[in-house]
């Protein structure tokens, strides 16, 4: 077992993240979860518990009291400033508890005093709205990864699930600017990482991927748009000279079928519905977010801050759930 613990953000707080995070614990024993902290304010949290009902003990700690404290109460790693967010009233002015909570999760599992980041979900509007200069979680994590040196991280957002993987090559960018957007580069270099972390971090020996297609048809020979046979094919090619399996570009419409899904081990999608509703379709209760192509492990939810339902303790933890399992199994001992 990792006995370094792992690190929860806070996300939102007025989104189902410190609720989640609450049931999780209390769900430590019947899903055999291991030690984990949250980066967040305790007060705020002990305040969600007590407006919910439920019996949480909070206890502040440092990450190397985490192991010893878990079975008894939740340890929080305290934030600098109290969080005055009310449930489902989403206010740009969490934003710095938001981002204070990321950037410490990950400064300490750089440290090595944790061993993975589990971050709770975001509301990207909310942050861009308080300055928020990057898309999501993935490329910011990305920036702190490289923490103003030289080295650069490209990363790669994975939906994983047992039943299907799905990684979308283009991300958090509006549907028109996706065909200007895709390069036989950027869908050689997603590929070729995607293939690597298949293969050392969830162990499978020869992963296959499956490549789609952007346009219907995957372009039907051109008729119906050119992107598949210009920019899609070339890197089907490249992945294979290098060793990959890789297949298409194939039809999407007909990739995610329980048959299809079974000739691959991630579908390398175009944009993010083309990859996001199959497995959300399929798996959403059970499936992570992992960034992959950092060097550390991320995982999270795969759903997003429920605002509608924030507050209510209806929220689900099973995908919560899912993303602290594995960021165990993926995490640095
Ligand atoms: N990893 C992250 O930080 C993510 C953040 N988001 C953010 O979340 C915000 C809201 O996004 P939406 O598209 O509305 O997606 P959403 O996932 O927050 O909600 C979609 C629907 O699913 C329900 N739902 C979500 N999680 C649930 C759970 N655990 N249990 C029961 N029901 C659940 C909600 O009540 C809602 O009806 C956006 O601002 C988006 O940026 C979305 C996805 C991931
Ligand atoms: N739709 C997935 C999503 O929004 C997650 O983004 P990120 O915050 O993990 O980059």
């Amino acid at each position: 077992m990792n006995r370094r613990p792992l690190l929860l953000t806070q996300g939102d707080p007025s989104g189902i993240g410190p609720e989640l995070t609450l049931k999780a614990w209390l769900q430590r024993e019947r899903a055999s979860l291991p030690p984990f902290a949250v980066v967040a304010d305790p007060d705020h949290l002990g305040r969600v518990a007590t407006a919910l009902g439920w019996n949480v003990p909070i206890q502040v700690a440092q990450p190397s009291q985490v192991h010893a404290i878990f079975s008894r109460a939740l340890p929080v790693l305290p934030l600098s400033a109290a969080v005055s967010a009310r449930a489902g009233q989403p206010d740009p002015a969490s934003a710095p508890s938001v981002i204070e909570s990321i950037e410490t999760a990950v400064r300490l599992v750089r440290a090595g005093e944790a061993s993975a980041v589990v971050t709770n979900p975001i509301a990207k509007h909310v942050l861009y709205e308080a300055g928020f200069r990057h898309p999501g979680h993935t490329e910011f994590l990305a920036a702190l990864a490289s923490d103003g040196g030289s080295e650069s991280w490209h990363p790669v957002m994975m939906l994983w699930s047992e039943q299907l993987a799905v990684v979308p090559v283009t991300v958090h960018i509006p549907l028109s600017d996706v065909p200007s957007a895709l390069t036989t580069d950027l869908i050689v270099t997603t590929g070729r990482i995607v293939a690597r972390e298949l293969r050392e971090r969830f162990g499978i020996a020869a992963p296959r991927l499956a490549l789609a297609g952007l346009n219907p048809h995957a372009g039907e020979s051109g008729s119906m748009g050119t992107e598949d046979m210009r920019v899609i094919a070339p890197a089907v090619e490249i992945l294979r000279q290098d060793g990959i399996d890789a297949a298409g570009p194939l039809p999407a419409d007909t990739m995610f079928h329980a048959r299809a899904r079974s000739r691959y081990d991630a579908a390398l999608a175009m944009y993010h519905d083309q990859a996001l509703i199959p497995i959300k379709t399929i798996a959403f209760d059970e499936a992570v977010n992992v960034t992959l192509g950092l060097p550390f492990v991320r995982t999270s939810p795969d759903h997003g801050t429920a605002f509608d339902i924030a507050g209510k303790g209806i929220a689900r933890p099973d995908s919560l759930i899912a993303a602290i399992r594995l960021a165990a199994r993926l995490g640095a001992p």
